[in-house]
């Protein structure tokens, strides 16, 4: 992949206790642009914190190697993986404050350890807590704050040695839906205006679907899926993938308990990017005769891009199916004949 920022090569992790030996992660390969907001999804105990702690070599793999940049991490002294470390930020899921600091010196603290001046981190944690929306907080202590507000102390410090890269650990989890959409649009922000790569770990879809570009979703210490988020909501191919989407509200297949009392072909229409296929139908529909019904529409954005999938029932004469193919996809519009 040409702008690799992360790649990781046969990973495999293994936890040996006294009786018995776990396999958390096995055989991960994986690649992550630069500039992009990668999801990495699960269920509980799927190793997902163990993948992600690979990426600043929190957890060392078993097996594998991790590189960044190219420069593999794996085989570099502690001394230089330290200074690896300081260009990756990283916020958990419940802040890991000091909560015997204001909110200004926790923001200080990491570049006190990375050796700037006094005034100059001053400076430069004022410049983070008010880009994080937190200027009339700074002399407050944590306990004074809401989780939403802590959140955004613990992005600010995550930011504050001019990260490359963001690593974010269930950092919504703990947060209201509110407030977790109001952290996710900070860090779609901070993405977008400082070109930082962004990788997060979640139970929900809810996140991947708000601000992710690409997506891992990891079952049993494997990858099962990844890719685009729109190709991987819009078609999903693994059981577990599907499972989320449904318990996240996206169920592609709710359209099979209707298919019994239906005559004529089942279609599938999916498009990006326009908001509504409507005027399309009905165009479609008077100029060739042709009754369509839809038995299950979905409408949506991910991330930035309007979608629609929509089922429907065609009532028609066998001639017009060529024609209508022909219509949708000289639209831009997919076309998938789900029963014939
Ligand atoms: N230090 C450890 N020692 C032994 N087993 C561990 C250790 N850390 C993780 N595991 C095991 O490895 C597997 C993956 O754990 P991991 O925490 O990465 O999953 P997860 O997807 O992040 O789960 P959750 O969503 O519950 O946090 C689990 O079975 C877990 O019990």
């Amino acid at each position: 992949m040409r702008n690799a920022l992360i790649r990781l090569e046969n990973i495999h992790k293994t936890y040996t206790t006294k009786d018995k030996t776990l396999h958390a992660l096995s055989g991960i390969d994986l690649q992550i642009e630069k500039g992009k907001i990668f999801g990495i999804i699960g269920r509980s105990g799927a190793g997902k914190s163990t993948l992600i702690r690979m990426l600043n070599l929190l957890e060392k793999p078993t097996q594998g190697r991790v590189f960044i940049n190219e420069r593999d991490i794996t085989a570099i002294s502690e001394a230089e993986l330290r200074k690896v470390r300081q260009k990756i930020g990283m916020v958990f899921q419940h802040f890991n404050l000091l909560t015997s600091r204001t909110v200004l010196d926790n923001v200080c603290f990491p570049l006190r350890l990375a050796g700037m001046p006094k005034k100059e981190r001053h400076d430069r944690a004022i410049e983070l807590l008010s880009l994080v929306g937190l200027t009339d907080h700074i002399h407050k202590y944590p306990r004074q704050l809401s989780g939403g507000q802590q959140q955004r102390v613990g992005i600010a410090r995550a930011l504050a040695n001019k990260p490359e890269l963001l690593l974010c650990d269930e950092a919504t989890s703990a947060l209201d839906p509110e407030t977790t959409q109001s952290i996710l649009g900070l860090l779609a922000d901070i993405n977008k205006r400082l070109g930082i790569t962004i990788v997060l770990i979640t139970h929900g879809m809810d996140v991947i679907r708000s601000i992710c570009d690409q997506v891992a979703i990891i079952d049993g210490g494997k990858i099962a899926e990844m890719g685009e988020v729109l190709d991987v909501f819009l078609h999903p191919q693994h059981e577990t993938t599907t499972a989320l989407l449904s318990e996240s509200g996206v169920d592609a297949n709710s359209w099979r308990e209707l298919v019994g009392g239906v005559q004529g072909r089942i279609i599938r229409l999916t498009y990006r990017g326009i908001a509504t296929a409507q005027p399309l139908l009905s165009q479609v529909s008077r100029e060739l005769n042709v009754n369509l019904s839809i038995l299950q529409g979905a409408v949506g954005k991910i991330k930035d891009t309007p979608y629609g999938q929509l089922v429907l029932a065609v009532d028609s004469e066998e001639k017009q199916y060529a024609p209508l193919a022909a219509f949708f996809k000289g639209q831009d519009v997919e076309y998938e004949v789900l029963k014939p």
